[in-house]
């Protein structure tokens, strides 16, 4: 039997795979809170900040340290359950999740375990194509992040090879939430989309809720993606193996694919799956084993007894469920209506990452429609070009707004928009600027206007005659030479109605 470099089975090809088993998902999504201090002491915590700056007593697990919940990071966590339609605990506690590792300087990991803060609650995620699946949640805990190793030396990628470990506590004690799905069933060969249009939005949510930075290239946010295939939807569950913080949106679709191909493979040949944490590898998109999954009571989970239960009252769950803001799903139903645009039209809107441009852009006055042109057409064209996004081309909202307003005046014309549009980008300030800087506003002065068009009309007696005669058809090529005369800055319109009016 072929192996590859992991050890097992050649994988068996995707589309191969998903015929013959069915695939189930759970994610476990961990977000660090951006709230100022950490979980359980007046540590200060910001990314960037020197290696073992930003430590208490109790972040470091000094003997004696005792620790105090963030009363910041409780809300934030009710926010984040009530956004996923969770129900909030009356009371709940915190458990100790015992384990050795020199990134958790207690020896354990202060968490919640059989009582969470949010619990049974549903996300409907909507995939590229607008079909909505809806993803069961089980719960949304309180707990802390662990420290930063970094192993030097050795041989690479040998973690226990390595000639000495460096050890960050920064990090350790950084408040965070893991939200962890149901077994997400029925979505077949779209589980890699489902996983990750899920992780995307709870992204989103994040973000509208102010509760973290959500940069998932800074770890703020990172998921494990359990994995499981059976052979029929009716069969019970296979052993799931689970693919550990894996940090942007594609590497999770790609975690997918890569064990259903590779337990496709191993349940192909009889053998059985193990279940085993895997490390992702952003290079080729591979899992390869980690640890052999402890169970639950080998971390020997009790209450942990330097801390009072946390009970929110009924009041206060409600204070904060009023002051929720609306959620990206709600927001884009919203603008849906508002803009009048199609659903597909919306879809790629969507996809695109250009509904806050254009929502600024509207803001910015122009329409709707003429918004979504800029930014879909011309925009999107040189983002593309550019292989940039369109976020950050080297233009705003505000200035398409204006750009857009040039043309609704009549001061410029859609063509001279684009010339407009080089000059903001290549940096020579904003659309007003541009025209002024490079003579392009359209002549709109009837003055030079009529000297281009006596010009033209001297220069062409025969296309006058047929005019006269009552052929309108050629004054086009009048019109033509007179906005050739005049370097496309004339209103054609008006050259048109001059020429019509010259001729009698
Ligand atoms: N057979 C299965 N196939 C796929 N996913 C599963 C299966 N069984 C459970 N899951 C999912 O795997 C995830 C397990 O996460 P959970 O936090 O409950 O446990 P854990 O991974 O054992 O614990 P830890 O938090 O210590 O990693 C959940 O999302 C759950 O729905
Ligand atoms: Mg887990
Ligand atoms: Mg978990």
């Amino acid at each position: 039997m072929t192996t590859t470099t992991h050890g097992t089975p050649a994988l068996v090809a995707y589309d191969d795979a998903v015929r013959r088993y069915d695939p189930v998902i759970g994610i476990e999504v961990h977000v660090e809170l951006g709230t100022r201090t950490k979980m359980f002491c007046a540590a200060e915590q910001s990314f960037g900040a020197e290696p073992n700056t930003q430590t208490t007593p109790v972040s470091l697990g000094l003997p004696g340290a005792l620790p105090v919940v963030n009363g910041t990071a409780v809300e934030y966590a009710i926010r984040i359950g009530l956004a996923l339609n969770c129900q909030i605990a009356e009371t709940c506690r915190f458990a100790r999740k015992n384990y050795f590792y020199p990134d958790v300087p207690k020896n354990f990991q202060t968490s919640q375990y059989d009582e969470p803060i949010a619990f049974e609650g549903f996300l409907d995620v909507e995939l590229e194509d607008g079909t909505v699946h809806r993803v069961e949640i089980e719960r949304a805990h309180m707990e802390e992040d662990a420290g930063k190793n970094t192993h030097v030396g050795g041989s690479a990628g040998r973690i226990h090879g390595a000639e000495y470990s460096l050890v960050d506590y920064n990090r350790a004690g950084v408040p965070l939430v893991e939200i962890v799905t149901k077994p997400i069933t029925g979505a077949g060969e779209r589980a890699p989309e489902v996983a990750r249009a899920y992780v995307q939005a709870l992204r989103d949510i994040f973000r509208v809720l102010d509760v973290s930075e959500a940069r998932m290239e800074r770890g703020n946010v990172r998921a494990d993606v359990n994995l499981s295939l059976r052979p029929t939807p009716e069969s019970p569950l296979g052993t799931r193996t689970e693919t550990k913080n894996v940090n942007s949106f594609r590497s999770v679709e790609r975690a997918v694919r890569y064990e259903v191909s590779r337990q496709a493979a191993i349940l192909d040949a009889g053998g059985t799956v193990i279940q085993e944490t895997r490390h992702f590898h952003e290079e080729d998109g591979s899992t390869s084993p980690g640890r052999v999954k402890s169970d639950a009571e080998d971390y020997r989970y009790f209450p942990e007894p330097d801390l009072v239960p946390v009970a929110p009252s009924r009041e206060w769950v409600e204070e904060i469920r009023a002051t929720l803001p609306e959620l990206p799903q709600a927001r884009r139903r919203r603008l849906h209506d508002e803009w009048g645009f199609a659903d597909a039209e919306m879809r790629d809107v969507v996809n695109a990452g250009a509904l806050d441009l254009i929502e600024a852009t509207v803001a910015a006055g122009a329409t709707p429609a003429a918004a979504r042109k800029w930014w879909m057409g011309e925009l999107a064209r040189r983002a593309k070009q550019d292989e940039v996004e369109l976020a950050d081309l080297a233009i705003t909202p505000a200035q398409i707004g204006e750009l857009q307003q040039l043309v609704d005046s009549g001061r410029i014309n859609d063509k001279i928009a684009r010339q407009v549009l080089d000059g903001v980008l290549a940096g020579e300030g904003d659309p007003e600027a541009v025209v002024a800087a490079r003579g392009l506003e359209v002549v709109s002065d009837d003055g030079p206007l009529l000297e281009a068009i006596d010009a033209a009309l001297a220069a062409q007696p025969d296309i006058v005659e047929k005019v006269r005669g009552g052929n309108q058809g050629p004054v086009g090529a009048i019109i033509g030479a007179v906005m050739k005369a005049t370097r496309g800055q004339a209103d054609a319109k008006r050259v048109r109605e001059l020429v019509l009016e010259r001729i009698g």
